[in-house]
């Protein structure tokens, strides 16, 4: 099922849209509005205008792109969006496209600049300017270059290769910078950024995570009504601030449902009953699922497959534990809450225009008959906004600052088909790296530690001065802000002995132990 787009907050909040022309940066764009306490929302380049206009956006950003706005078929926008009356800003592509659509000129005349690039503001009091420095860093990615600003354009900046490099109409409310503001390495970008929403928008700085409380709670309210709700919950910070949230809004309407599908990690189960329930109080089912999901695996190698395989037998065991719960008096049970993050919907080919890189069992992997209305209250968020939405309800430090853990478990960590035998055998060697790990005390710096066995591989190794032909474990170890993108985590040596040394021992048919120094990209945390 192709994944919607995450749905216009129907709230009375400013909202900047963000027009999204294939950018690398357009997640960082939305994030970089947010963090100056301004909502933003990230739309499709090819969304029409009156469509865009119809949002009652506060402001408009424009964001870069690969193409050249005088290459044919390169994406466009109407005009009107430039005669509205909306304030917007253009950065990189948007900057170009907006001076072309202006009646200035964009043209290749060898100008490339890439990375870090000297910026000289040559009018210092001008709306995006004001306060900062007449030469400052910037970081540059481009090909093209504005050569005339548009009538009624003052040139604001230029580079050593570029005369234009930025320009602002303030009557109009329009302006534009060649280079890219969103990333930290632009060092007064933030700035520049917050100048246009506050300056030339006039909008003012007051979205945080209270204001996602209050909001999602009336909506919930208003969606659900008097029906009942069933929230899939995995123990994870996403799915526990979504009930947190819904509990909030609808108390005992709702019921919490734990999947144990048998691909959990060791002792996960026993931890969700105890320490959620402490925690917040909630009604939870746990339901025993391990062989419907082994059976429905069996044999199954792609992980594609797998994870739409694992995506439809938890829509199937929610809707078998309605049925149960039906039996309890009470009006229908018609809604199921999902802590869907935006990076699920991004990832699982949701976003604009974006492609799909792995179908998230939540999102992508849905199957077509699901009855349930969904109820995603994070939909729009990243997981450290999440976090903070969980700090804003009073969830405990062990629940908001828990490292996640997908959805289809250690299924997509076994590079092969899916046994239990092969089961156990990782949940043995991930229960021997967390330990080591937080041992060291390093759960806080790390993003997560995905542990993989390579089942269909072998390797020749010694022990006990005999031969062995084992498997090798993987492990995964990276650091991220809110997992579009990450690094792997320099950890330490003994800490990384220690966890070979372990599982080699104590895990039978592992032999090797091997260390993944991939960042994203180019690859993703999870194998599968
Ligand atoms: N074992 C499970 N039982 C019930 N629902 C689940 C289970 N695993 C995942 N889900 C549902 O799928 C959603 C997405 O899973 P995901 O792993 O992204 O989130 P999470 O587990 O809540 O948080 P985290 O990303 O921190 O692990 C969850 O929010 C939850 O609604
Ligand atoms: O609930 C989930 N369902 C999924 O299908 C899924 N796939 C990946 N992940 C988690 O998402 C983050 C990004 O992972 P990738 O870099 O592997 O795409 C990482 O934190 C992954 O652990 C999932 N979570
Ligand atoms: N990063 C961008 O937006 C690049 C715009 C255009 N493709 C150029 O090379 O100039
Ligand atoms: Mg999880």
């Amino acid at each position: 099922m192709p994944a919607a787009p995450p749905a216009a907050p129907d709230t009375t909040t400013d909202v900047v849209l963000v027009v999204d022309f294939g950018a690398q940066y357009a997640q960082l764009i939305a994030r970089r509005v947010r963090e100056a306490r301004v909502y933003s929302e990230i739309v499709p380049s090819t969304m029409p205008v009156a469509e865009m206009l119809a949002k009652n956006p506060r402001a408009i950003i424009l964001s870069g792109g690969p193409s050249s706005v005088y290459a044919e078929g390169a994406p466009s926008l109407d005009r009107a969006l430039f005669e509205a009356g909306v304030p917007v800003f253009g950065m990189c592509y948007g900057f170009q496209l907006m001076a072309t659509t202006l009646g200035g000129t964009v043209d290749d005349n060898g100008a490339r600049e890439y990375g870090r690039t000297s910026l000289a503001v040559s009018k210092a009091g001008s709306t995006l300017f004001e306060g900062t420095p007449t030469e400052q860093p910037v970081w540059m990615s481009h090909g093209d270059a504005c050569s005339a600003a548009p009538e009624g354009f003052t040139v604001t900046a230029s580079t050593d290769v570029v005369p234009v490099a930025a320009f602002e109409n303030d009557e109009k409310k329009l302006y534009g910078v060649q280079y890219h503001p969103e990333v930290m390495h632009s060092t007064y970008g933030q700035q520049v950024l917050e100048h246009f929403l506050y300056r030339g928008a006039g909008i003012e700085p007051t979205w945080t995570t209270t204001n996602v409380v209050e909001e999602q709670v009336a909506l919930i309210r208003e969606q659900v009504g008097d029906r009942r709700a069933i929230c899939g919950l995995s123990g994870g910070v996403d799915s526990a601030v979504a009930a947190a949230l819904v509990q909030k809004a609808i108390g005992s309407q709702l019921t919490c449902v734990y999947v144990d599908h048998g691909l959990m990690r060791k002792g996960e189960t026993e931890q969700v009953e105890k320490d959620f329930v402490a925690a917040t109080g909630a009604k939870l089912v746990v339901v025993d699922a391990e062989k419907r999901f082994l059976d429905a695996l069996a044999g199954v190698s792609d992980p594609e497959q797998k994870r739409k395989i694992i995506g439809r037998e938890f829509i199937r065991v929610f809707e078998q534990a309605q049925l149960e719960i039906l039996q309890e008096e009470g009006p229908e049970v018609a809604f199921l809450v999902q802590g869907t993050l935006y990076p699920d919907v991004v990832e699982s080919g949701g976003g604009t225009g974006t492609a799909n890189i792995k179908s998230h069992h939540n999102v992508g992997g849905l199957p077509d008959d699901i009855e349930f209305q969904l109820v995603e209250p994070l939909r729009q968020l990243f997981k450290d906004e999440v976090r903070m939405v969980g700090q804003e309800l009073g969830l405990p430090e062990e629940i908001v600052q828990r490292q996640p853990f997908p959805g289809p478990g250690l299924g997509i960590r076994i590079v092969g088909d899916v046994t239990k035998e092969r089961l156990d055998l990782l949940r043995e060697a991930d229960a021997i790296a967390r330990e080591e790990l937080t041992a060291a005390g390093l759960d806080r710096d790390i993003w997560q530690c995905p542990v993989v066995l390579l089942a269909d591989v072998r390797s020749v190794g010694v022990q006990g001065d005999g031969r062995t032909y084992g498997h090798p474990i993987v492990l995964r170890p990276v650091s991220s802000e809110d997992a579009m993108t990450a690094d792997w985590s320099r950890l330490p040596y003994e800490t990384l002995a220690k966890i070979s040394t372990r599982i080699t021992n104590e895990v039978a048919d592992v032999n090797r132990v091997v260390l993944d120094v991939t960042s994203k990209p180019p690859g993703t945390i999870e194998w599968e």
